[in-house]
């Protein structure tokens, strides 16, 4: 495993292989493991999961991290092409991300979607640019329309919550006042259907999942055996749930267009995860969204603060999977 970027390139098996190593990791820390070894880490969107817990997963096996955040002390950076460098961005990522690769014996990128071209964002031109940059092995930290540690670390918490693997899982737009990425959506709904669940996108009307998004995510359903649908109907959706998956996104419909955004929420106000949600699920259906969140906007107190809730858990779990990517990246 030279990248991990991307749930989708990897067979089922070899996810459960690194999901094995997370658990392992976590039963009989190894200290010296990654002795040595340098991660640099190049945040070019604020974070607070993934910084601390790369850091931590690092340091736990031996290593260390250079953690960058361009205009924190560190230059702002110009990440387009053919840009007239005469504003404030300092440096290009052209000469950057290379100085930090040959600084470290891995990296781990940050970029989110630009959020203006969805043909762009859905073909990842701003990651695979820096990709490319790159000479190291390297992690995705989400990119346009990818988090792949984020799915690891879910994937692993349901795994250890015994959520059946065939289970119903129900990802659902949640209300948030500005237009949120992608990424935790795409990778989600990947995630839960290579897992072999039974996998309902929730959403109002206006906010169907992109088709790119749907069609890999029923690919990754036909090889587990199990399923990808969407509906707007509540209740249909939540009856028998195993899981509620909270995540707030964008239109796709309205792409970066604020304002008809705005105009489609206004009624949305209703898609705050409540205790009511839970009436018709299964007795043990958990809630999961991957922080940070809005209460009382995506999800209300009662339910976060609630048993049902472990937000906290898939946190924690960031840094446990992290460790064995980090692991197979740098030990093989
Ligand atoms: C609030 C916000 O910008 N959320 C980002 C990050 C989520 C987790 N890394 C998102 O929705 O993609
Ligand atoms: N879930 C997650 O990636 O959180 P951060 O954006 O804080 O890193």
């Amino acid at each position: 495993m030279n990248r991990f970027l991307d749930l989708a390139d990897f067979p089922r098996e070899q996810v459960k292989d690194l999901l094995g190593l997370a658990a392992r990791l976590q039963q009989h820390p190894q200290p010296q493991a990654l002795a040595g070894k340098v991660l640099g880490l190049l945040f070019l969107n604020p974070s607070l999961r993934t910084l601390a817990s790369f850091q931590s997963a690092i340091m736990r096996l031996g290593g260390t991290a250079v953690v960058i955040t361009p205009g924190q002390g560190t230059w702002q950076m110009e990440t387009r092409s053919g840009a007239i460098m005469n504003g404030a961005a300092a440096e290009h990522v052209r000469e950057a991300v290379p100085v930090l690769a040959s600084y470290c014996d891995a990296i781990g990128i940050r970029m989110f979607a630009e959020g203006r071209n969805l043909a762009a964002d859905l073909a990842e031109t701003g990651f695979k640019m820096m990709a490319d940059l790159c000479d190291k092995p390297l992690v995705n930290m989400e990119s346009a329309v990818s988090h792949p540690c984020q799915a690891l670390a879910d994937w692993h918490t349901m795994d250890e919550l015994r959520v059946p693997e065939r289970g119903k899982f129900v990802l659902s737009w949640a209300n948030h006042p500005r237009a949120l990425p992608l990424a935790v959506p795409s990778s989600t709904v990947h995630m839960a259907a290579q897992r072999g669940m039974e996998v309902v996108v929730l959403r109002p009307d206006g906010f169907a999942l992109p088709d790119q998004i749907m069609e890999k995510a029923r690919q990754a359903a036909k090889a587990s055996g199990g399923s990808v649908r969407e509906t707007n109907d509540r209740s249909e959706a939540l009856d028998g749930a195993h899981v509620i998956y909270a995540k707030e996104w964008g239109s796709p419909q309205h792409y970066g267009d604020n304002e008809a955004e705005t105009r489609l929420r206004e009624y949305l106000s209703d898609w705050c995860v409540k205790d009511n949600w839970f009436r018709t699920t299964d007795p043990n259906c958990h809630f999961m969204h991957c922080l940070p969140v809005r209460r009382n906007v995506a999800v209300a107190d009662e339910v976060l603060d609630g048993p049902r809730s472990v937000v906290i858990r898939e946190a924690f779990n960031r840094m446990v999977v992290q460790m064995a990517v980090l692991y197979r990246l740098l030990r093989g």
